[in-house]
Protein backbone atom coordinates (compact mmCIF):
# COMPACT_ATOMS: atom_id res chain seq x y z
CA UNK A 1 0.00 0.00 0.00
CA UNK A 2 1.24 3.79 -0.97
CA UNK A 3 2.66 5.45 2.32
CA UNK A 4 0.69 8.03 1.44
CA UNK A 5 -2.71 6.66 1.54
CA UNK A 6 -1.49 5.24 4.87
CA UNK A 7 -0.26 8.57 6.20
CA UNK A 8 -3.94 10.41 5.05
CA UNK A 9 -5.90 7.93 6.64
CA UNK A 10 -7.59 9.27 9.78
CA UNK A 11 -8.84 5.28 10.94
CA UNK A 12 -6.77 2.66 10.83
CA UNK A 13 -7.84 -0.11 8.07
CA UNK A 14 -10.86 -2.31 9.00
CA UNK A 15 -9.21 -5.66 9.46
CA UNK A 16 -12.28 -6.86 10.13
CA UNK A 17 -15.71 -5.96 9.60
CA UNK A 18 -17.64 -6.85 12.75
CA UNK A 19 -17.21 -7.69 16.46
CA UNK A 20 -18.45 -10.95 18.50
CA UNK A 21 -19.12 -10.11 21.82
CA UNK A 22 -19.09 -13.96 23.28
CA UNK A 23 -20.55 -14.43 26.65
CA UNK A 24 -21.43 -17.22 28.83
CA UNK A 25 -25.17 -17.36 29.32
CA UNK A 26 -27.94 -17.80 31.67
CA UNK A 27 -31.27 -18.56 32.82
CA UNK A 28 -34.27 -15.82 31.89
CA UNK A 29 -36.81 -17.61 33.80
CA UNK A 30 -37.55 -20.91 35.98
CA UNK A 31 -38.18 -22.97 33.36
CA UNK A 32 -34.15 -22.20 31.55
CA UNK A 33 -32.81 -23.41 34.67
CA UNK A 34 -32.37 -27.12 34.05
CA UNK A 35 -31.98 -26.99 30.85
CA UNK A 36 -28.83 -24.64 30.96
CA UNK A 37 -27.57 -26.39 33.64
CA UNK A 38 -27.54 -29.52 31.50
CA UNK A 39 -25.92 -27.43 28.61
CA UNK A 40 -22.99 -26.32 31.34
CA UNK A 41 -22.59 -29.76 32.04
CA UNK A 42 -23.13 -31.62 28.92
CA UNK A 43 -20.52 -34.73 29.11
CA UNK A 44 -18.81 -33.34 32.17
CA UNK A 45 -20.61 -36.51 34.49
CA UNK A 46 -21.14 -33.43 37.06
CA UNK A 47 -23.41 -35.31 39.72
CA UNK A 48 -26.82 -34.46 39.68
CA UNK A 49 -27.12 -33.19 43.40
CA UNK A 50 -24.66 -30.32 41.98
CA UNK A 51 -27.07 -29.64 39.28
CA UNK A 52 -29.93 -29.51 42.26
CA UNK A 53 -27.89 -27.52 44.19
CA UNK A 54 -26.63 -25.21 41.59
CA UNK A 55 -30.36 -25.05 40.42
CA UNK A 56 -31.34 -23.31 44.04
CA UNK A 57 -28.86 -20.72 43.44
CA UNK A 58 -31.10 -19.64 40.26
CA UNK A 59 -34.21 -20.34 41.55
CA UNK A 60 -33.55 -17.60 44.37
CA UNK A 61 -33.25 -15.17 41.69
CA UNK A 62 -36.57 -16.29 39.77
CA UNK A 63 -34.57 -18.39 37.72
CA UNK A 64 -32.96 -15.50 36.05
CA UNK A 65 -29.27 -14.69 36.10
CA UNK A 66 -28.44 -11.48 36.00
CA UNK A 67 -25.09 -12.40 32.86
CA UNK A 68 -27.85 -11.94 29.43
CA UNK A 69 -28.75 -8.55 30.41
CA UNK A 70 -25.32 -7.33 31.70
CA UNK A 71 -23.77 -8.97 28.44
CA UNK A 72 -26.88 -7.09 26.28
CA UNK A 73 -25.45 -4.03 28.68
CA UNK A 74 -22.03 -4.40 27.44
CA UNK A 75 -22.87 -4.84 23.90
CA UNK A 76 -24.89 -0.95 24.07
CA UNK A 77 -21.67 0.32 25.77
CA UNK A 78 -19.07 -1.27 23.21
CA UNK A 79 -21.46 0.22 20.43
CA UNK A 80 -21.77 3.69 21.66
CA UNK A 81 -18.07 3.52 21.99
CA UNK A 82 -17.18 2.35 18.59
CA UNK A 83 -19.68 5.12 16.88
CA UNK A 84 -17.93 7.64 19.31
CA UNK A 85 -14.68 6.53 17.67
CA UNK A 86 -16.49 6.23 14.03
CA UNK A 87 -14.91 2.47 13.87
CA UNK A 88 -17.89 1.16 12.05
CA UNK A 89 -18.03 -2.13 13.15
CA UNK A 90 -21.70 -4.03 14.01
CA UNK A 91 -21.45 -6.07 17.25
CA UNK A 92 -23.22 -9.16 17.54
CA UNK A 93 -23.72 -11.14 20.83
CA UNK A 94 -23.66 -15.39 21.34
CA UNK A 95 -22.95 -17.28 24.13
CA UNK A 96 -21.87 -20.70 24.74
CA UNK A 97 -24.42 -22.23 26.95
CA UNK A 98 -28.08 -19.83 26.12
CA UNK A 99 -29.72 -17.77 23.80
CA UNK A 100 -28.77 -16.63 21.49
CA UNK A 101 -26.19 -19.28 21.12
CA UNK A 102 -22.97 -18.94 19.50
CA UNK A 103 -24.16 -20.58 16.18
CA UNK A 104 -27.09 -18.34 15.74
CA UNK A 105 -24.97 -15.40 15.68
CA UNK A 106 -22.82 -16.36 13.26
CA UNK A 107 -25.69 -16.92 10.60
CA UNK A 108 -26.86 -13.59 12.03
CA UNK A 109 -23.84 -11.64 10.98
CA UNK A 110 -23.14 -13.94 7.51
CA UNK A 111 -26.69 -13.38 6.54
CA UNK A 112 -25.61 -9.85 6.95
CA UNK A 113 -22.79 -10.07 5.21
CA UNK A 114 -19.73 -9.50 7.35
CA UNK A 115 -16.82 -12.24 6.78
CA UNK A 116 -14.08 -11.22 9.20
CA UNK A 117 -15.32 -11.38 12.91
CA UNK A 118 -13.28 -10.59 15.62
CA UNK A 119 -14.53 -12.17 18.67
CA UNK A 120 -14.41 -10.30 22.34
CA UNK A 121 -14.40 -12.97 25.58
CA UNK A 122 -15.83 -12.10 28.55
CA UNK A 123 -12.95 -13.25 30.40
CA UNK A 124 -9.95 -12.25 31.28
CA UNK A 125 -8.04 -14.59 32.28
CA UNK A 126 -6.22 -17.53 30.46
CA UNK A 127 -7.75 -21.39 30.91
CA UNK A 128 -9.49 -24.04 29.50
CA UNK A 129 -13.13 -22.47 30.79
CA UNK A 130 -12.15 -19.17 30.10
CA UNK A 131 -10.59 -19.40 26.79
CA UNK A 132 -10.18 -22.58 24.49
CA UNK A 133 -13.48 -23.48 25.56
CA UNK A 134 -14.56 -20.44 23.73
CA UNK A 135 -13.00 -21.41 20.97
CA UNK A 136 -13.55 -24.77 20.37
CA UNK A 137 -17.23 -24.51 21.14
CA UNK A 138 -16.95 -21.14 18.41
CA UNK A 139 -15.76 -23.81 15.98
CA UNK A 140 -18.30 -25.98 16.24
CA UNK A 141 -20.61 -23.80 16.14
CA UNK A 142 -19.51 -22.78 12.93
CA UNK A 143 -19.42 -26.41 11.91
CA UNK A 144 -23.20 -26.36 13.17
CA UNK A 145 -24.00 -23.12 10.92
CA UNK A 146 -22.70 -24.74 8.12
CA UNK A 147 -20.47 -21.30 8.12
CA UNK A 148 -16.62 -23.39 8.73
CA UNK A 149 -14.59 -21.82 5.81
CA UNK A 150 -17.07 -19.02 5.35
CA UNK A 151 -16.10 -16.82 7.86
CA UNK A 152 -12.83 -15.92 9.67
CA UNK A 153 -12.66 -15.86 13.51
CA UNK A 154 -10.09 -14.17 15.40
CA UNK A 155 -9.75 -13.40 18.93
CA UNK A 156 -8.42 -10.51 21.13
CA UNK A 157 -5.69 -11.08 23.51
CA UNK A 158 -6.61 -12.52 27.06
CA UNK A 159 -6.92 -8.90 28.91
CA UNK A 160 -6.39 -9.33 32.89
CA UNK A 161 -3.43 -6.70 32.94
CA UNK A 162 -4.71 -4.46 29.98
CA UNK A 163 -5.72 -1.47 31.91
CA UNK A 164 -9.26 -0.89 31.11
CA UNK A 165 -9.29 -4.36 33.12
CA UNK A 166 -6.95 -2.98 36.19
CA UNK A 167 -8.22 0.59 36.74
CA UNK A 168 -11.72 -0.15 37.38
CA UNK A 169 -10.59 -3.07 39.71
CA UNK A 170 -7.85 -0.32 41.47
CA UNK A 171 -10.79 1.76 42.01
CA UNK A 172 -13.00 -0.88 43.51
CA UNK A 173 -10.79 -2.11 45.92
CA UNK A 174 -9.59 1.41 46.47
CA UNK A 175 -14.00 2.19 47.14
CA UNK A 176 -14.05 -0.91 49.48
CA UNK A 177 -11.17 0.11 51.84
CA UNK A 178 -12.57 3.17 52.05
CA UNK A 179 -15.78 2.41 52.59
CA UNK A 180 -14.40 -0.08 55.78
CA UNK A 181 -12.47 3.14 56.71
CA UNK A 182 -15.85 5.22 56.86
CA UNK A 183 -18.03 2.90 58.58
CA UNK A 184 -15.29 2.89 61.44
CA UNK A 185 -13.67 -0.61 60.81
CA UNK A 186 -11.02 0.47 58.41
CA UNK A 187 -8.00 -0.12 61.39
CA UNK A 188 -7.51 -3.82 60.30
CA UNK A 189 -8.48 -4.56 57.07
CA UNK A 190 -7.53 -7.35 54.40
CA UNK A 191 -8.31 -7.56 50.90
CA UNK A 192 -9.63 -10.76 48.88
CA UNK A 193 -9.49 -11.52 45.10
CA UNK A 194 -12.00 -13.84 44.29
CA UNK A 195 -12.02 -15.97 41.35
CA UNK A 196 -13.11 -19.25 39.91
CA UNK A 197 -12.02 -22.55 41.45
CA UNK A 198 -10.73 -25.09 38.53
CA UNK A 199 -9.20 -28.49 38.50
CA UNK A 200 -5.79 -27.74 39.77
CA UNK A 201 -4.73 -30.28 36.42
CA UNK A 202 -6.29 -27.56 34.55
CA UNK A 203 -5.07 -24.97 36.29
CA UNK A 204 -1.68 -26.39 35.26
CA UNK A 205 -2.20 -26.72 31.81
CA UNK A 206 -3.03 -23.35 31.67
CA UNK A 207 -1.72 -20.84 29.01
CA UNK A 208 1.00 -22.11 26.62
CA UNK A 209 2.79 -24.97 27.34
CA UNK A 210 5.99 -24.65 25.00
CA UNK A 211 6.27 -21.37 24.28
CA UNK A 212 5.53 -18.23 25.83
CA UNK A 213 3.56 -15.19 24.29
CA UNK A 214 7.01 -13.76 22.93
CA UNK A 215 7.83 -16.58 21.39
CA UNK A 216 10.46 -18.02 23.71
CA UNK A 217 10.33 -21.46 24.88
CA UNK A 218 8.34 -22.01 28.59
CA UNK A 219 11.01 -22.70 31.12
CA UNK A 220 11.40 -26.21 32.09
CA UNK A 221 10.56 -27.09 35.46
CA UNK A 222 7.99 -24.53 36.13
CA UNK A 223 10.57 -23.05 38.35
CA UNK A 224 9.49 -19.11 37.49
CA UNK A 225 7.55 -17.22 40.02
CA UNK A 226 4.64 -16.57 37.34
CA UNK A 227 4.97 -20.52 36.54
CA UNK A 228 5.07 -22.06 40.31
CA UNK A 229 1.57 -23.60 41.33
CA UNK A 230 -1.39 -23.33 38.86
CA UNK A 231 -0.18 -22.38 35.46
CA UNK A 232 -0.62 -19.39 33.76
CA UNK A 233 -4.18 -18.90 35.14
CA UNK A 234 -3.33 -18.59 38.78
CA UNK A 235 -0.32 -16.54 38.06
CA UNK A 236 -1.88 -14.17 36.32
CA UNK A 237 -4.41 -13.87 39.10
CA UNK A 238 -1.66 -13.88 41.64
CA UNK A 239 0.25 -10.91 39.36
CA UNK A 240 -3.35 -8.55 39.37
CA UNK A 241 -3.72 -8.81 42.72
CA UNK A 242 -0.50 -7.66 43.55
CA UNK A 243 -0.73 -4.89 40.78
CA UNK A 244 -4.11 -3.72 42.02
CA UNK A 245 -2.32 -3.46 46.32
CA UNK A 246 0.33 -1.58 44.67
CA UNK A 247 -1.58 0.69 43.35
CA UNK A 248 -3.65 1.66 45.87
CA UNK A 249 -0.56 1.52 48.12
CA UNK A 250 -0.46 5.40 48.45
CA UNK A 251 -3.56 5.62 50.45
CA UNK A 252 -3.31 2.30 52.19
CA UNK A 253 -0.06 1.09 52.66
CA UNK A 254 0.72 -2.74 53.76
CA UNK A 255 -2.45 -3.95 53.65
CA UNK A 256 -2.65 -7.87 54.10
CA UNK A 257 -4.34 -10.08 51.00
CA UNK A 258 -4.71 -12.72 49.18
CA UNK A 259 -5.78 -14.63 46.73
CA UNK A 260 -8.63 -17.24 47.20
CA UNK A 261 -11.10 -19.52 45.10
CA UNK A 262 -14.98 -19.84 44.62
CA UNK A 263 -17.35 -21.82 43.47
CA UNK A 264 -15.41 -24.94 43.50
CA UNK A 265 -17.80 -28.55 42.07
CA UNK A 266 -16.85 -31.99 41.07
CA UNK A 267 -16.00 -34.52 42.42
CA UNK A 268 -14.08 -33.60 45.93
CA UNK A 269 -10.98 -35.90 45.95
CA UNK A 270 -10.16 -33.92 42.40
CA UNK A 271 -7.48 -31.28 43.65
CA UNK A 272 -9.05 -28.18 42.93
CA UNK A 273 -7.48 -24.41 43.12
CA UNK A 274 -7.46 -23.60 47.03
CA UNK A 275 -7.97 -22.28 49.82
CA UNK A 276 -12.03 -21.92 48.97
CA UNK A 277 -12.88 -18.30 50.06
CA UNK A 278 -15.47 -19.49 52.75
CA UNK A 279 -12.46 -21.75 54.53
CA UNK A 280 -9.82 -18.65 53.91
CA UNK A 281 -12.30 -16.39 55.63
CA UNK A 282 -13.03 -18.56 58.53
CA UNK A 283 -9.13 -18.60 58.83
CA UNK A 284 -8.25 -14.82 59.02
CA UNK A 285 -6.74 -13.78 62.15
CA UNK A 286 -9.19 -12.31 64.59
CA UNK A 287 -6.95 -8.99 64.52
CA UNK A 288 -8.68 -7.90 61.50
CA UNK A 289 -11.33 -5.73 61.22
CA UNK A 290 -12.68 -5.56 57.86
CA UNK A 291 -12.53 -7.52 54.51
CA UNK A 292 -12.59 -6.16 51.34
CA UNK A 293 -13.72 -9.14 48.74
CA UNK A 294 -12.91 -8.20 44.62
CA UNK A 295 -14.75 -10.66 42.41
CA UNK A 296 -11.24 -10.01 39.80
CA UNK A 297 -11.88 -13.39 37.87
CA UNK A 298 -15.39 -12.57 36.54
CA UNK A 299 -15.61 -9.15 34.37
CA UNK A 300 -19.92 -9.06 36.11
CA UNK A 301 -21.82 -8.93 38.46
CA UNK A 302 -22.98 -12.62 37.34
CA UNK A 303 -24.48 -15.22 39.59
CA UNK A 304 -21.31 -17.16 40.85
CA UNK A 305 -20.83 -13.29 42.68
CA UNK A 306 -24.48 -12.76 43.84
CA UNK A 307 -25.04 -16.48 44.86
CA UNK A 308 -21.39 -17.36 45.90
CA UNK A 309 -19.75 -14.12 47.19
CA UNK A 310 -22.83 -12.06 48.25
CA UNK A 311 -24.83 -14.78 49.68
CA UNK A 312 -22.10 -18.03 50.43
CA UNK A 313 -19.17 -15.69 51.58
CA UNK A 314 -21.19 -12.62 53.52
CA UNK A 315 -22.43 -15.47 55.54
CA UNK A 316 -19.52 -16.84 56.41
CA UNK A 317 -18.16 -13.22 57.36
CA UNK A 318 -21.33 -12.21 59.24
CA UNK A 319 -20.46 -15.50 61.04
CA UNK A 320 -17.69 -14.47 62.63
CA UNK A 321 -18.75 -11.58 62.89
CA UNK A 322 -16.44 -9.65 60.44
CA UNK A 323 -18.16 -6.61 58.14
CA UNK A 324 -17.14 -7.64 54.52
CA UNK A 325 -17.48 -5.42 51.65
CA UNK A 326 -17.55 -6.90 48.25
CA UNK A 327 -16.28 -4.49 45.52
CA UNK A 328 -18.30 -4.53 41.92
CA UNK A 329 -16.38 -6.38 38.80
CA UNK A 330 -15.45 -4.22 35.68
CA UNK A 331 -18.88 -4.73 34.34
CA UNK A 332 -19.68 -0.92 31.70
CA UNK A 333 -17.24 0.88 33.40
CA UNK A 334 -16.32 3.47 30.93
CA UNK A 335 -12.58 2.70 31.58
CA UNK A 336 -13.68 -1.34 30.49
CA UNK A 337 -15.22 -0.60 27.60
CA UNK A 338 -13.14 1.61 26.01
CA UNK A 339 -9.85 -0.31 27.00
CA UNK A 340 -11.60 -3.32 25.25
CA UNK A 341 -12.37 -0.97 22.13
CA UNK A 342 -8.55 -0.19 22.33
CA UNK A 343 -8.06 -4.05 21.73
CA UNK A 344 -10.28 -4.03 18.89
CA UNK A 345 -8.19 -1.02 17.47
CA UNK A 346 -4.59 -2.56 18.21
CA UNK A 347 -5.57 -5.52 16.45
CA UNK A 348 -6.84 -4.01 13.56
CA UNK A 349 -3.67 -2.28 12.89
CA UNK A 350 -1.72 -5.35 13.56
CA UNK A 351 -3.50 -7.37 11.10
CA UNK A 352 -3.21 -4.43 8.74
CA UNK A 353 0.50 -4.92 8.49
CA UNK A 354 -0.05 -1.04 9.37
CA UNK A 355 2.87 0.40 12.09
CA UNK A 356 1.62 -1.51 14.84
CA UNK A 357 -0.08 0.31 17.98
CA UNK A 358 1.23 0.27 21.51
CA UNK A 359 0.51 -3.12 23.58
CA UNK A 360 -0.46 -2.05 26.56
CA UNK A 361 0.14 -4.25 30.00
CA UNK A 362 0.54 -3.71 33.30
CA UNK A 363 2.64 -6.72 34.83
CA UNK A 364 5.67 -8.45 33.38
CA UNK A 365 3.74 -11.48 31.78
CA UNK A 366 1.63 -9.65 29.34
CA UNK A 367 0.77 -8.39 27.10
CA UNK A 368 -0.65 -11.99 26.42
CA UNK A 369 -0.28 -13.62 22.90
CA UNK A 370 -2.88 -12.72 20.14
CA UNK A 371 -3.10 -16.09 18.67
CA UNK A 372 -2.83 -19.20 20.87
CA UNK A 373 -0.71 -21.81 20.33
CA UNK A 374 -2.31 -25.55 19.75
CA UNK A 375 -1.40 -26.75 22.80
CA UNK A 376 -2.68 -23.67 25.36
CA UNK A 377 -5.01 -24.65 27.81
CA UNK A 378 -5.39 -28.08 26.50
CA UNK A 379 -8.62 -30.19 27.85
CA UNK A 380 -8.67 -33.55 27.87
CA UNK A 381 -9.13 -34.16 24.79
CA UNK A 382 -7.84 -31.84 21.49
CA UNK A 383 -11.08 -30.70 19.96
CA UNK A 384 -11.01 -27.84 17.06
CA UNK A 385 -10.42 -24.57 18.15
CA UNK A 386 -10.93 -21.35 16.02
CA UNK A 387 -7.72 -18.81 16.30
CA UNK A 388 -5.17 -21.15 17.46
CA UNK A 389 -1.77 -21.43 15.74
CA UNK A 390 -1.79 -23.57 13.01
C1 LIG B 1 -12.87 -20.46 35.02
C2 LIG B 1 -14.37 -20.34 35.04
C3 LIG B 1 -15.12 -19.20 34.83
C4 LIG B 1 -14.59 -17.81 34.52
C5 LIG B 1 -14.45 -17.66 33.04
C6 LIG B 1 -15.79 -17.42 32.33
O1 LIG B 1 -16.49 -16.48 32.71
O2 LIG B 1 -16.11 -18.19 31.41
C7 LIG B 1 -16.50 -19.56 34.94
C8 LIG B 1 -17.57 -18.68 34.75
C9 LIG B 1 -18.93 -18.98 34.92
N1 LIG B 1 -19.47 -20.13 35.38
C10 LIG B 1 -20.83 -20.01 35.39
C11 LIG B 1 -21.73 -21.01 35.76
C12 LIG B 1 -21.40 -22.35 35.95
N2 LIG B 1 -20.13 -22.91 35.93
C13 LIG B 1 -20.22 -24.27 36.17
C14 LIG B 1 -19.16 -25.16 36.22
C15 LIG B 1 -17.80 -24.88 36.09
N3 LIG B 1 -17.24 -23.64 35.88
C16 LIG B 1 -15.87 -23.78 35.77
C17 LIG B 1 -14.95 -22.73 35.56
C18 LIG B 1 -15.29 -21.42 35.28
N4 LIG B 1 -16.57 -20.90 35.22
C19 LIG B 1 -15.55 -25.16 35.94
C20 LIG B 1 -14.17 -25.74 35.86
C21 LIG B 1 -16.75 -25.84 36.15
C22 LIG B 1 -16.92 -27.31 36.41
C23 LIG B 1 -17.66 -28.04 35.36
C24 LIG B 1 -17.01 -27.95 34.02
O3 LIG B 1 -15.88 -28.45 33.88
O4 LIG B 1 -17.63 -27.40 33.10
C25 LIG B 1 -21.59 -24.61 36.31
C26 LIG B 1 -22.14 -26.01 36.49
C27 LIG B 1 -22.56 -26.31 37.85
C28 LIG B 1 -21.41 -26.29 38.81
O5 LIG B 1 -20.65 -27.25 38.78
O6 LIG B 1 -21.27 -25.31 39.54
C29 LIG B 1 -22.32 -23.41 36.22
C30 LIG B 1 -23.82 -23.23 36.32
C31 LIG B 1 -21.17 -18.71 34.92
C32 LIG B 1 -22.60 -18.16 34.73
C33 LIG B 1 -23.02 -17.36 35.93
C34 LIG B 1 -24.43 -16.87 35.75
O7 LIG B 1 -25.30 -17.64 35.33
O8 LIG B 1 -24.69 -15.70 36.02
C35 LIG B 1 -19.99 -18.07 34.62
C36 LIG B 1 -19.81 -16.68 34.06
FE1 LIG C 1 -18.30 -21.82 35.83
Amino acid sequence: MPALAASTRTRPATTYDCILLAGFGGPEGQDDVIPFLRNVTAGRGVPDERLEEVSHHYRHFGGVSPINQQNRDLKAALEGEIASRGLGLPVYWGNRFWAPYFADALRELHADGHRKVLVLVTTAFSSYSGCRAYREDLATALDEAGLTGELELDKIRQYFDHPGFVEPNVDAVRAGLRELEAAGKGEAPHVMFATHSIPSSAADASGPRETLPDGTPVPAGGGEEWHAGGGWYAAQQRAVSALIMERIADEFPDVPWSLVYQSRSGDPSVPWLEPDINLAIEALPESVTGLVVSPVGFVSDHMEVAWDLDNEALETAEGRGLPMVRVPTVGVDPAFVSGLIDLVEERHVTNAGDVPRARPALTEIGPWQDVCPTDCCLGRTAKPTIASAG
